[in-house]
C-alpha cells in the first residue's frame, strides 16, 4: 500500500487525538466524581478542604511518572495544580453549604 498523503495522515492523527481527548474527558469526569465524594466527607466531618502534604506527595509522584513518560514534569505539575484548584473550590462550596 502507498504512503498516505499528508492530508490523509493529518486525518488519521486527528482521529487518534479525538479518541484521546474523549478518554481524557471521561477520566476527568470520573476523578471529579471521586473528589465530589471526598468533598462531602470532608464537609460532614469538618475536615479542611485542602491537604498540602497530600498535594506535595502527589506532585512528586506525577513529576516522576511524567519524566518516565517523556512528558514535561512542569506541565504535569501545572495540570495537577489547575485541577486541584477547581476541586478545592468545590470542597469549599460544599463546606459553606454545610454550615
Ligand atoms: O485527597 C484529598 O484530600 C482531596 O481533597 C483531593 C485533592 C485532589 O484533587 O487530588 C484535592 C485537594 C487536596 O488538597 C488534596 C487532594
Amino acid at each position: 500500500m502507498s504512503d498516505p498523503t499528508p492530508q490523509e495522515r493529518l486525518e488519521q492523527l486527528r482521529a487518534s487525538i479525538d479518541n484521546i481527548d474523549a478518554a481524557l474527558i471521561h477520566m476527568l469526569a470520573e476523578r471529579f466524581r471521586c473528589t465530589q465524594e471526598v468533598g462531602v466527607l470532608k464537609a460532614r466531618h469538618e475536615m479542611p478542604a485542602s491537604d498540602p502534604a497530600r498535594e506535595a506527595r502527589q506532585i512528586a509522584r506525577l513529576r516522576a511518572l511524567a519524566e518516565e513518560a517523556h512528558l514535561d514534569p512542569e506541565f504535569a505539575e501545572k495540570w495537577f495544580n489547575f485541577v486541584v484548584a477547581e476541586v478545592i473550590r468545590h470542597h469549599t462550596r460544599l463546606a459553606d453549604a454545610a454550615e
